[in-house]
Parts: structure tokens; C-alpha cells; sequence
């Protein structure tokens, strides 16, 4: 049975009162700009993004596909930029969030670093001439072929998350003589106000060194005792799709404190504090996400009180934001395929994707906005149901959302804010092929990533 009622639509005239509905929106084609890429408007009743309609763009690269504002990528990196200058902090671009050649080109052309934590993403950066030196490798389960390759090509720094990954690293960098710059990744104990499938500061989890153990003060141990690893700092990172500042604030103030500890009772001075990624953004109407500007002028605040009162030099910060960048200038069109009318409970509207191209409403209860794209409609409200083309009843992309009562297949539909983890986390579940990724420009559209084929596929299955 539905959660909601549909409050007056002829399809759901039968009143489920277990729960409020959400209210219909007043406008059923308004593109919130707190949602929507910052180029995307209507145009005769189309949407069109970086100036190009849908309907061309699926024309020329079907759907599913995704579309990325490259105005609003370009424009956020260069947010957090600016917003991190003053205190010539570093911001990494967190790859694991979206990572193209492009979009490593663009990250660093705006003059952002980059975070990568697996050797796929290293290899697009590489690709892509990103410069290793800008470069910081993550990951709390490196491999031996991971590490030796970071060391090979000379990454900037590598954050470090277990005991075994010291010891591997310390053998692994003096089979090469080098002696890299390492991070010791710290989780210190907050509890981050975000789904738990993503928060990564609290003790119980798989990342970093607890401080509340020991464990992160016998990691700086083992690490300065290692002859081929040169630590330069500590890295906290609390979790994502953050909205409130507290999370961050504490943690900032708990890893500074900690700097300082090491620097009373070892005499080490850091250099670099790291406080990870973690900023939200708007996915429905009603989020609000805190600015680049405020949570740096927060943060680096933080870090520069807790240094003064205890007496250490103040390190060089860095910060980590993956979906503030790329998620906000991303969009998924669909194509409707069917429309299925649960007499009395709900309509359901099937798309052409589904959780192969968006697993996040499905591993997080993710909320998302969607519009009819392809034409405005003045029919009412229709409480619906954006569901995907797998053979999975939990393949859900929006749960509740209002589209026009007279949608219909062949319509094209426009998924907001999907240009984080949507991309990076695509399957292949039931064989469907990946989805195109086009970037979109001052009227014209490039494709980034191109539709992968069943003989992809094939190509793969060599039995
Ligand atoms: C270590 C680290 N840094 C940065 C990020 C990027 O996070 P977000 O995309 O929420 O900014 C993540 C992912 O949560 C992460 O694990
Ligand atoms: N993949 C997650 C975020 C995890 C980020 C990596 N620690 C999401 O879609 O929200």
C-alpha cells in the first residue's frame, strides 16, 4: 500500500491518510536553481542545458544518458578555489565522485588538485596529464600493485588507513629508494548527520585510525619510524551529503588537537591537515547547502584558534569535495516507456535506466527532483513513481513525485543533480549497457564517456 495519498488527482481519487503527501509543487515545470545545472532553462517549453534542448540531445545520443553543465562544474571548482585562497589551502577534487579525461582537465585547469582512491581513478588522471604531483591516493584496502604504482609515478601524497598498509608501503618504497609523503587518516569519533552508509568518522567502521583508541597515535608512531615514509600530516574525512556545520567543526577542532598533542609529545610539527569532503547539495527543494566561502572561512578559523591556543604552527589545510562540484551540474534524461496506473494506490511512470545508472535511491533512500522535459504540460499533478527498467521492484529512482497527469511514453524526463556518484557507481545489472556522458556548452554538446554496446559486453565474456 502507498505511503501517500494523492490529494485530488483523478488517478488516485481513493484517500490513503496513513501519511501526509507531499504537497504537488505550485509549478510542475519551475527548474529550481538551487537544483538545476545553472545554465538549465525552458525554451518553448523544453529544457535546455549549456544551450542545447533534450530532445537534441537525446536525438543524437539516445537515453539513458547523462548531461553535464561544464559552465557548473568549472563554476563550483573555482568556488571552492577562491573560497579556500586566502589561507593557501589545497582543495582536491574527490575523483571518486565523477572522474572523466575531461573532467580531470577541467579540475585542473580551474587549479584544484585531485583525490583518487583506487587505480582505475589514478589511471584516468594519468591519462588525462594530470600531473602526479597533484595528486593524493586514498583508500583503506591499497593493493601492493596500487601502492607500487603510486610510488612509480610519483604521487604527491598518499593517505594512509591501516597498520599493514604502513608496513607494506615502508617495504614497497625502499625496494625504490623513495620516500614518500604520507597522511595518516584519523576518524575522530563524530557522529556526521548523514544516511550511515556514508558517514565515516564514527569509531565502528572500516576507515582510518581511531582516536579514541590509540590506534591513530601508534600509527604517527609507526610511520615515523619507517625510514621510507616521510609523514607530513593528518587526514579526517566525516562522511557526505553533509548540511550542518557542526560535524565538520568538531571534527576540525579533534584532528587540530590531535596535531597538537603530537607536536607536545613527539616534537613532530605537521605540516598539512586535511578535513576531507563531505558537502551537501541540493537534491529537492527545501535543502539548503552551506557555501564554499562559509564552511572554509569556518573551518580555517577552527584550525587557526585550536594552533594558536596550543602553541603549534598552523599547517596548510586541505579539503576534499567530490558531489559539491560535479553533483550539481548533472542531469539524467529518460525516456518514458510506460505509464502503469496501480488503480487507488499509485502511478507508475518506467524509464528507460533505472538503478544501473542510479543506485542511489535504492542503497540510500535518496531524494531526487524530476521534471517533464521534452514539453510543458498544463495537465494537474499526478503523484508518481520514477522507477527503472530492471528486474527488481526496488528499482526506484524518485519515490514520490509529482509529474503531469497526462505523461506519456515517449516523453522525455530530466533527473536533477545527478552528476555525482550516479556515473562512477553505473552498473551493468542485467546486461544493460552504461549510459552515454556528454558535456554540454554555450549551445553545443560533446560527448565525454560514450554509450557502451552489447558488444562491449561480449567482449568481456571470453567462455
Ligand atoms: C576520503 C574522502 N574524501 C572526499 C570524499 C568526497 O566526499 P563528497 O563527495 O561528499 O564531497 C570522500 C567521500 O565521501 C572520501 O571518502
Ligand atoms: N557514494 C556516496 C558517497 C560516498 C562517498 C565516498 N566516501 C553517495 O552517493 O552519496
Amino acid at each position: 500500500m502507498s505511503r501517500y495519498a494523492h490529494p485530488a488527482g483523478p488517478r488516485h481519487a481513493e484517500v490513503l491518510p496513513e501519511e501526509n503527501p507531499p504537497r504537488p509543487p505550485h509549478d510542475l515545470t519551475e527548474l529550481d536553481p538551487r537544483v538545476w545545472p545553472g545554465t538549465a532553462t525552458r525554451v518553448d517549453g523544453e529544457v535546455t542545458v549549456g544551450g542545447v534542448g533534450v530532445g537534441a540531445l537525446a536525438a543524437a545520443h539516445q537515453t539513458p544518458l547523462f548531461v553535464l553543465d561544464e559552465q557548473d562544474f568549472r563554476a563550483r571548482a573555482r568556488g571552492f578555489r577562491d573560497a579556500f585562497s586566502d589561507a593557501e589551502a589545497d582543495v582536491y577534487y574527490a575523483g571518486k565522485a565523477l572522474l572523466t579525461k575531461a573532467v580531470a582537465r577541467w579540475v585542473r585547469e580551474e587549479g584544484l588538485k585531485l583525490d583518487v582512491c583506487s587505480g582505475g581513478e589514478l589511471s584516468v588522471a594519468l591519462a588525462a596529464g594530470f600531473p602526479p604531483e597533484w595528486i593524493g591516493m586514498h583508500g583503506n584496502n591499497k593493493s601492493e600493485e596500487e601502492l607500487a604504482r603510486a610510488l612509480d609515478v610519483g604521487v604527491g601524497r598518499i593517505i594512509v588507513d591501516s597498520f599493514d598498509e604502513i608496513e607494506r608501503l615502508e617495504r614497497l618504497a625502499a625496494e625504490r629508494e623513495r620516500v614518500p609523503e604520507v597522511l595518516v587518516r584519523v576518524t575522530t569519533g563524530v557522529e556526521a548527520h548523514t544516511h550511515e552508509f556514508v558517514a565515516t568518522a564514527h569509531d565502528d567502521q572500516k576507515f582510518g585510525f581511531a582516536l579514541s583508541t590509540g590506534a591513530a597515535m601508534e600509527a604517527v608512531r609507526r610511520v615515523r619510524a619507517a625510514r621510507h615514509i616521510a609523514l607530513v600530516g593528518l587526514h579526517s574525512h566525516i562522511g557526505s551529503q553533509i548540511f550542518d556545520t557542526a560535524g565538520f567543526e568538531v571534527a576540525a577542532r579533534r584532528v587540530t588537537g590531535f596535531l597538537a598533542r603530537i607536536h607536545s609529545e613527539l616534537g613532530i610539527t605537521l605540516a598539512e591537515l586535511d578535513l576531507g569532503g563531505g558537502l551537501g547539495i541540493a537534491y529537492v527543494a527545501g535543502d539548503d547547502p552551506l557555501e564554499p566561502k562559509s564552511i572554509a572561512e569556518s573551518l580555517l578559523g577552527i584550525v587557526r584558534r585550536e594552533c594558536a591556543s596550543a602553541g603549534v604552527p598552523v599547517p596548510r589545510v586541505a579539503v576534499e569535495p567530490g558531489r559539491a562540484v560535479s553533483g550539481p551540474g548533472g542531469i539524467t534524461l529518460y525516456r518514458v516507456g510506460t505509464v502503469k496506473d496501480v488503480e487507488g494506490i499509485r502511478t507508475y511512470v518506467s524509464v528507460d535506466g533505472g538503478m544501473s545508472d542510479n543506485i542511489r535511491t535504492a542503497l540510500y533512500g535518496s531524494e531526487y527532483t524530476c521534471v517533464l522535459a521534452s514539453r510543458e504540460s498544463t495537465a494537474e499533478p499526478m503523484l508518481s513513481r520514477l522507477v527503472g527498467k530492471h528486474c527488481e521492484s526496488g528499482d526506484v529512482i524518485v519515490h514520490d513525485l509529482y509529474l503531469p497527469a497526462d505523461v506519456r511514453p515517449g516523453d522525455l524526463v530530466a533527473v536533477a543533480a545527478t552528476g555525482a556518484y550516479c556515473y562512477s557507481m553505473a552498473s551493468n545489472y542485467n546486461h544493460v549497457p552504461r549510459p552515454a556522458l556528454v558535456a554540454v556548452r554555450d549551445g553545443s554538446a560533446r560527448t565525454l564517456m560514450r554509450r557502451e554496446t552489447e558488444e562491449d559486453l561480449l567482449r568481456l565474456d571470453v567462455g
